[in-house]
């Protein structure tokens, strides 16, 4: 039984790409306002799982239900109650922040205003008139969350969002992350980083090679197996350290 009061209720997604069974099998729920993490290290299937679930890519296998409704077939409709970070990379060239994200609200049909605003409450006011390509990655990273949030999603979906920040930038990005969520949005995030997990995920599911090997609290992991944190809890349940 999915439970349709779920931000997100998957179940039993597969996807193979050739060879590699990237997603085999996954299933699990977030709640609503929840603060959700896919932890794993490089391809464990994090991204395709997301991606399925964000409607951007069609399983082989399973279904995944966004606030109670499919997520495939692609619904415009519900698109719009969804926020995706994207990659800097994919930022409209040469545009100033100010500009990249007037242009998304634009395609949103939400007012500048907004838009303005969202600049501010990430921090970025002072950077408006600053061009994507000489913004700090911090500063980058920043600029693609505003985007995703200028419709004011319910949800937003992070894929790896302090990959490759100092450590100053990634905490400054955390506080962020925290007060989004705060202000009642459900937040997934997938990273490589166990202690970013830690610090910031109410629960985390926790993939190796395409399949959850366990979900819950990050501290009732750690205390069901009687290990000192999650890198710990990984080594446990794969018998592999986390960084090979
Ligand atoms: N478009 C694709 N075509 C072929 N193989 C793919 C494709 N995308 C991903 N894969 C493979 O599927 C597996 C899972 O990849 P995925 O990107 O979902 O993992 P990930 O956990 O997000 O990894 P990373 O942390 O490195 O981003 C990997 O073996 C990857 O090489």
């Amino acid at each position: 039984m999915t439970d349709d009061t779920a931000a997100i209720a998957v179940e039993g997604l597969r996807k193979r790409y050739g060879d590699v069974q990237a997603v085999d099998g996954v299933t699990f729920e977030v709640r609503r306002g929840e603060f959700y993490g896919i932890l794993g290290p490089n391809g464990a299937g994090k991204t395709t799982t997301m991606e399925m679930i964000e409607g951007l890519r069609e399983p082989d296998e399973g279904s995944a239900r966004l606030l109670g409704q499919p997520s495939w077939p692609r619904d415009p409709a519900l698109l719009r109650r969804i926020g995706v970070q994207l990659q800097a990379s994919a930022f409209f060239d040469k545009l100033t922040a100010r500009e990249q994200i007037h242009t998304f609200a634009a395609l949103y049909g939400v007012g500048t205003e907004r838009a303005d605003a969202m600049l501010e409450s990430v921090g970025l006011a002072e950077k408006r008139d600053v061009r994507d390509n000489k913004l700090s990655g911090g500063q980058a990273q920043r600029l693609s969350i505003a985007c995703a949030l200028v419709h004011d999603p319910e949800l937003l979906f992070l894929d790896e969002p302090t990959t490759g920040l100092d450590p100053q930038a990634r905490r400054n990005l955390w506080d962020l992350l925290r007060q989004i969520n705060s202000a009642g949005r459900t937040v997934v995030l997938t990273t490589h980083y166990l202690d970013e997990a830690e610090t910031l995920c109410d629960r985390v599911a926790i993939m190796d090679a395409g399949r959850i090997l366990r979900v819950g609290r990050p501290a009732d992991l750690v205390a069901e197996l009687g290990v000192h944190n999650l890198e710990d809890v990984f080594l446990q349940l794969t018998g592999r350290e986390y960084r090979e």
